[in-house]
């Protein structure tokens, strides 16, 4: 017997209920084969379910007495508790469904902060992930439009709301909830509110990712978010000018002061993608932003072009890493939502994010000015 052999054999065995294999969920945590070619293998899974766990073994004992095992020891093991990041005795999580919360964020306003919004979203969503794409940008709610949802009204269950489908995605956004061309004139307490009961209020599933677009610069909506949920990774997105990277840099700056772990840097509008020769033309400068980006310990994510079919998509509802996946766009946010993932996952490991330090000190309804 050797280790190929063994998860060859295991890829035969379904995951009751599922149309997937054990080894492709990734279930398979360990393998070992002795001498006499007795195996063991252990096998994690969440189930707590006493029939799937039988089924399971007697599965697995087929399969490997097929391959030529000589004798099958089956391990079911629960995966680790992560680590208590979300209700952790200081630190506040008011959305605990969901794993992994993802800020995008910008120094200042049309740098094309909701089109990184949305196709991170829906890159991070063609990979597999369950995804949420929440429009904090409570001012200029765009991401109704982007989506294709633009006339879609959410359905209320109780004093619930359900997000909005689209693309495999779930969306909510200020935009589908008010009229259209209605402004909000929004004063702090309200923004605080609002931003609380996206978060709370929303039927969200059990989310890998929930995607958040933040209103530009950085305010009272960027504070409350991070003071509800352990935001796990921020994203800045800027335009090559140095006006303009001067912005992210407060942005960056914030995610530091938020205790906000950083991604990185998406710039945007780097660059002019010919549609006549394909050729990639200088417009606002290239890859200004790397410098700033290693000035905060991080790293430049991708460079996203200006290519026409982005403005169309976001203007149509149709995505671009959607609909044009060949494009050099998409393929550059597939690249960048794969290095986010990544990050992510790392940050979970080392214990995930913690807000616990940048919690109020006042208690609820005390001024911290009133506070000597
Ligand atoms: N790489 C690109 N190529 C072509 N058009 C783009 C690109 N990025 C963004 N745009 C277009 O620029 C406009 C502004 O983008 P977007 O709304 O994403 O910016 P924003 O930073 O979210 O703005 P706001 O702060 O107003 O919410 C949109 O019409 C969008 O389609």
């Amino acid at each position: 017997m050797t280790e190929d052999k063994v998860l060859e054999a295991l890829s035969h065995v379904i995951y009751p209920g599922f149309t997937k294999d054990i080894v492709s969920f990734g279930f398979v945590k360990g393998v070992e084969i002795d001498d006499n070619d007795r195996v063991k293998v252990t096998i994690e899974i969440t189930s707590s379910a006493d029939e799937v766990k039988m089924q399971l073994i007697k599965d697995i004992e087929t399969e490997l007495a097929k391959a030529g095992a000589e004798d099958v020891q089956v391990e079911i093991i629960a995966p680790k508790k992560p680590v208590e990041r979300s209700n952790s005795m200081t630190g506040k999580n008011i959305a605990p469904q969901v794993k992994d919360f993802l800020m995008i964020s910008s120094g200042k306003g049309g740098v094309g902060k909701s089109t990184t919004a949305v196709n991170l979203a829906i890159a991070m969503a063609m990979q597999g992930k369950k995804v949420g794409l929440l429009d904090a940008d409570i001012y200029g709610p765009n991401i109704p439009r982007m989506m294709g949802i633009e006339n879609v009204k959410p359905e209320v269950v109780g004093n619930k709301v359900k997000p909005i489908e689209a693309y495999g995605i779930e969306v909510m956004s200020m935009g589908s909830l008010m009229e259209p061309g209605q402004s909000l004139i929004w004063r702090g307490a309200m923004i605080m509110k609002a931003i609380e009961q996206f978060l709370r209020d929303i039927l969200w599933s059990d989310l890998d990712v929930l995607v958040i677009d933040m209103p530009p610069g950085t305010g009272d909506a960027q504070l409350t978010l991070a003071q509800s949920v352990p935001v796990t990774a921020g994203v800045t997105v800027t335009t090559p000018q140095e006006v303009s990277l001067d912005d992210s840099r407060r942005s960056l700056d914030m995610f530091q002061k938020l205790h906000i772990p950083i991604a990185g840097v998406i710039e945007n509008m780097s660059g002019f993608i010919c549609p006549g020769d394909g050729k990639e033309y200088d417009i606002f400068g290239m890859g200004t932003s790397k410098p700033v980006a290693e000035e905060y310990g991080t790293e430049l994510l991708a460079r996203i072009p200006i290519e026409p079919q982005v403005r169309i998509g976001g203007d149509t509802g149709k995505p671009v890493t959607y609909h044009h996946p060949e494009s050099e766009t998409a393929k550059r946010f597939q690249e960048a939502a794969n290095k986010v993932i990544a990050f992510m996952e790392k940050v979970d490991e080392e214990g995930g994010a913690d807000n616990a330090a940048i919690q109020p000190t006042t208690p609820p309804g005390v001024s911290a000015c009133s506070m000597k």
